[in-house]
């Protein structure tokens, strides 16, 4: 992972999601927030890593495995520090205004076509208030709901960008990615291809 000093990253447009209907308050999408060069080491070094099979997608758990029927994390789901290479993209990640401190825990998560993620609000009692996921590969959307209305959201995330959840967004909403064949994308039916996302979160432990 490259350190050089990384550009302002651009931001979605002002609080609109596709379709027009407000993005929920505290999602904040950067957009080429990876630069474009660090992803192809980046895809590499997850490409070997140690796949987890036990959810419909694979996925890889580092600095605490979260144990997602209990939903919760413990001291005996330590895994230990990041891994070096993970290191300095959770240090800068860390330095954003919504973070408090470096995230230690990091969940990859890789979409094949018709794979996705139900709709859910990360654990609470286990990470703190603020949540950011890293896009690589294909583009997908994500559909966000409003836990005490019918209001609903939803926004492309392309490879390299970074959405940010923090406030209302991160426990007033749930975000989800429809498992699909396709997404419509500027009035554009396009297939999947494979997309991996990385989420960095700072784990709450158990006193
Ligand atoms: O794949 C993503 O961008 C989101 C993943 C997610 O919501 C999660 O791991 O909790
Ligand atoms: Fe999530």
């Amino acid at each position: 992972m490259s350190e050089s000093a990384r550009p302002p990253s651009r931001e979605s447009p002002a609080g609109r999601s596709r379709g027009g209907s407000p993005l929920p308050r505290g999602a904040r999408l950067c957009l080429d927030y990876l630069p474009a060069g660090d992803a192809p080491r980046l895809r590499d070094l997850l490409d070997g890593g140690p796949w987890r099979d036990d959810l419909k997608r694979r996925v890889q758990h580092y600095g605490w495995r979260y144990d997602y029927r209990a939903r919760k994390i413990t001291h005996a789901l330590r895994l230990g520090p990041l891994p070096l290479w993970l290191t300095p993209l959770a240090s800068t990640i860390g330095d954003l205004p919504e973070f408090e401190r470096v995230p230690d825990q990091v969940i990859v998560n890789e979409y094949c076509p018709e794979q996705g993620i139900s709709a859910h609000v990360d654990c609470e009692p286990c990470f703190g208030p603020a949540i950011a996921s890293l896009s690589l590969g294909g583009a997908v959307e994500m559909v966000f709901r409003h836990r005490q209305s019918d209001k609903s959201a939803s926004l492309v995330l392309p490879p390299l960008s970074l959405l940010v959840l923090t406030g209302e967004a991160r426990y007033d909403w749930t975000h989800e990615i429809p498992a699909r064949r396709s997404d419509t994308i500027d009035g554009m039916r396009l297939p999947r291809t494979p997309r991996v996302s990385l989420t960095f979160r700072t784990a709450i432990r158990e006193p």
